[in-house]
Order: C-alpha cells, then structure tokens, then sequence
C-alpha cells in the first residue's frame, strides 16, 4: 500500500489527525529508565503502545537517535512499529536535502534501513536533490514548505516580483511539478494558520504535516480550521514533548496517553468529527 493510501486508511480507522512525534530526550525520561541502555527504545515503544489508538501517524526525530548513537535503537523501533502497529504510518523526520549522489543514500536510509513510510526533506536544493526520494514510488516524501520556528520567516517569506513569498513558490512547485506520483506532502507550521489556509487553497487535498502545536504553543482550533481539506481531513497535526513529558512520576505512560486523547478530541472538535 502506498503512503498516502495508508494515510487515508489511518485517519479513517483511528478518527484521528494527530501525529505523535518522537523526540526522545534522555534527560526528561522517566527515573525507571534512566541508565538503560536501551533507554531510548523502550522509552518510545511504551509511548507509541499508549498513544496509537489516538494517532493517525507517528513521527520519529532521527536527531535525538542519532546524537545519542542510538540509530540501532531507531531501527529496532520502527520494525516493532511495523509489526505491533503495521496500519500507523512512520515519517522520519530527517529534513534531508543534499546532491543527487548523496540524496540517493538518505532515501535507502529512511526506506530501506528506517522502513519509514514517508520522510521530511528540504526543497531548497531543488527538484534534482529530491528525485531520489521520488523514486521510491509507494512512500511519502515530504517538503518543508512554511515551518514553524519564527526564523523560517527570514527566507519564507521573501517575496519575487510578483509579490509571491517564497514558501508558496514551494508548494505551488511541488502540487503542479514535483508531484507527479502524487506521494507528497507539506509540512507547515500551526504557528502560521493564515499561511496554512494559503497552502491549502493552492495544494488541493494534499497531505500537510503541521507541527507547532502543544509546546510550541500553535492554536490547534485555528489550525484546523485553516488545513482541513474538503473531506475533513488533509492533516497530520504532530504534538511531540507536550505528549511525550506530560508526566514524570510513574504514571507516564499514563499521562501519555491522556494527553494524546485530550489533543486527538482537540483537533476532532473543531473538525467536527
Ligand atoms: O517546521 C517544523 C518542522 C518540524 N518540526 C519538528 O516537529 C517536532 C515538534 O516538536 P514539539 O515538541 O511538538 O514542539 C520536532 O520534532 C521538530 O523537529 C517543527 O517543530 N517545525
């Protein structure tokens, strides 16, 4: 199945657009799991357990894997997901761009190393630095488009003479050109909604990954109301740390969960779903 068509199956099936992001970080984990070396595994595989009957995709961070050495534990973790949760799709969220030589190893990595269903890649080296990911015809390939940090706004935003910032000139590029396959999707920041619904206007029902909510403080009844596509959905709105430390104690896992639920009724009650 394709990543889009797994996306599809997923919104329907859970009733949710929320997407539970992955960002293990060892100083915030739980006392019992502190000094273990597989800390980092068990610690997201209790997460993704507890929260995969609120979510409609998971999205792990290579980043906090990578810095710690825990790629192994990375792997581990998405073929567990694949086996325990074979209906969730996993994005990787990578942010890779780079020359097509080198392009071509990154998506073996996500594809064929991660078996992520979909990976984040940056469009600012262009259509050749992408092509690679597009080659891997049933996955998802992502495009930063307007994200969420304030700073995104010094190249965002710059406009042509026409007056068109620069992240539209990105998501009209990859609607019309790039997604000739149609297995791409945009990420955009909750912290912007008025440039959410300009993405939607122009992209029709394609997928956009929206982080920004929870932590970062986007307003998630804005968000949804700027990115839903005609059918109600359209969206993988993520929520990492605010999910993933909502509790310290020994209840994590539970307040995991609780607040997975809470953010997943959150976004179903401006959706009307
Ligand atoms: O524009 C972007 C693109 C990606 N991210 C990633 O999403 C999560 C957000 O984490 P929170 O704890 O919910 O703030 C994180 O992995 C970022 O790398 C983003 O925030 N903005």
């Amino acid at each position: 199945m394709i990543f889009t068509q797994k996306l599809e199956c997923a919104w329907s099936s859970s009733g949710s657009l929320l997407t539970v992001g992955l960002d293990p970080d060892t100083k915030r984990f739980p006392a019992e799991l502190q000094g273990r070396p597989d800390a980092i595994f068990e610690f997201c595989r209790s997460i993704v357990d507890v929260t995969a009957p609120y979510a409609c995709a998971v999205k792990p961070q290579i980043a906090y894997f990578s810095a710690h050495r825990a790629e192994d534990q990375l792997e581990e973790l998405c073929a567990y997901i694949l086996a325990h949760h074979p209906d969730l799709p996993v994005i990787l969220d990578a942010k890779r761009g780079d020359i097509g030589s080198t392009a071509e190893q990154y998506a073996r990595e996500a594809f064929e190393r991660y078996q992520a269903d979909a990976v984040t890649v940056n469009p600012y080296m262009g259509f050749d630095s992408l092509q690679p990911y597009l080659e891997w015809k049933s996955k998802g390939v992502i495009v930063l488009c307007r994200t969420s940090n304030a700073g995104g706004s010094d190249l965002q935003f710059l406009e042509d003479a026409e007056g068109t910032p620069l992240y539209l000139k990105v998501a009209s590029l990859v609607a019309e050109r790039w997604n000739t396959n149609g297995q791409c999707g945009l990420v955009v920041g909750a912290t912007f909604p008025d440039e959410i619904a300009k993405v939607r206007a122009r992209v029709g029902s394609m997928p956009l990954l929206i982080p920004g909510i929870g932590a970062q403080g986007g307003d998630i009844s804005a968000t949804v109301r700027a990115g839903r596509d005609a059918g109600g959905n359209g969206m993988m709105i993520n929520s990492s740390r605010a999910i993933l430390y909502a509790g310290s104690g020994d209840d994590w896992r539970e307040a995991a969960a609780l607040a997975a639920r809470a953010t997943r009724d959150a976004i179903n009650a401006e959706r009307g779903g």
